[in-house]
């Protein structure tokens, strides 16, 4: 199956996901030409409150932080959004080396990883699977991660990563609180694309914030850590971003000046 090494990442994914090569796929660069301040686009808004979840080494080489939506909900929107959007789940991306790792860039710059709270239009659709291949379906707000000072609410996951390295371990995780794992600035860029792993589907409107969190480089290693202890030996290390995506006539919009 698909995956991010030389036999089985993102330049084979075309082969068996032919909408790689669509025309509003993700990542892309972040470029100052290509985006416009909109005075018109309004504030984000969210409804999130601590909550329970439960994290799953999906797949051997990636982690992701389930929510239970069936409850009180973390609720998004305001913003480019109509409707309200629930959170079902984050994950993240990253590489070997703190410089890259990200999926967005910033004109050309990458960040060390990159934190993804993917949510469900909840006002059109009835669950996750129904909406997650709609054109107005899916809304994810990405964050970029940097090295720095240590992060205390994304602490209670980089702790829990070196008990889950096995592929399909998982363990709960009460009380996160994902309004803690969002960056101070408002600011935010928002375009039109998809899913970044594959199937790809064209179903994303993406919300980019501009202010990168700060992670200590031990939370840093604890995230790459995951992919090499799996294979037991110190196999090199991986990297699960997909590289940038042709814009292709889009527009990128940005909250602020
Ligand atoms: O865990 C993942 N889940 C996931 C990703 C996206 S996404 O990355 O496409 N996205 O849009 O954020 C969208 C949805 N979704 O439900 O919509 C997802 O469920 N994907 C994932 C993965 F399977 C890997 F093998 C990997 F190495 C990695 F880094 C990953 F991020
Ligand atoms: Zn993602």
């Amino acid at each position: 199956s698909w995956g991010y090494s030389k036999a089985n990442g993102p330049y084979t994914w075309v082969s068996h996901f032919p909408i790689a090569q669509g025309s509003r796929q993700s990542p892309v660069d972040l470029r100052s030409s290509d985006t416009r301040f909109d005075a018109k686009l309004q504030p984000l808004n969210y409804h999130y409150m601590p909550t329970s979840s439960r994290i799953l080494n999906n797949n051997g080489f990636s982690f992701k932080l389930s929510f239970d939506d069936s409850s009180d909900p973390c609720v998004l929107s305001g913003g480019p959004l109509d409707g309200h959007f629930r959170m079902n789940q984050l994950h993240m991306h990253w590489g070997c080396d703190e410089h890259a790792g990200s999926e967005h860039s910033v004109d050309g710059n990458t960040y060390a990883a990159e934190l993804h709270m993917v949510h469900w239009n909840s006002s059109k659709y009835s669950n996750m699977q129904q909406a997650v291949a709609q054109p107005d379906g899916l809304a994810v707000i990405g964050v970029f991660i940097q090295v720095g000072a240590e992060h205390k609410e994304l602490k209670k996951i980089t702790d829990l990563l070196p008990m889950i390295t096995q592929q399909d371990s998982k363990i709960e995780l009460s009380g996160l609180n994902p309004l803690l794992l969002l960056p101070c600035s408002p600011a935010y860029w928002t375009y039109l694309g998809s899913l970044t792993t594959p199937p790809l589907y064209e179903s994303v409107t993406w919300i980019v914030m501009k202010e990168p969190l700060s992670i200590s480089s031990q939370q840093l290693e604890a995230i790459q850590s995951l992919y090499s202890l799996r294979s037991g030996k110190h196999e090199r290390l991986l990297n699960n971003y997909r590289p940038p995506q042709l814009l292709a006539g889009r527009e990128i919009r940005a909250s602020f000046k």
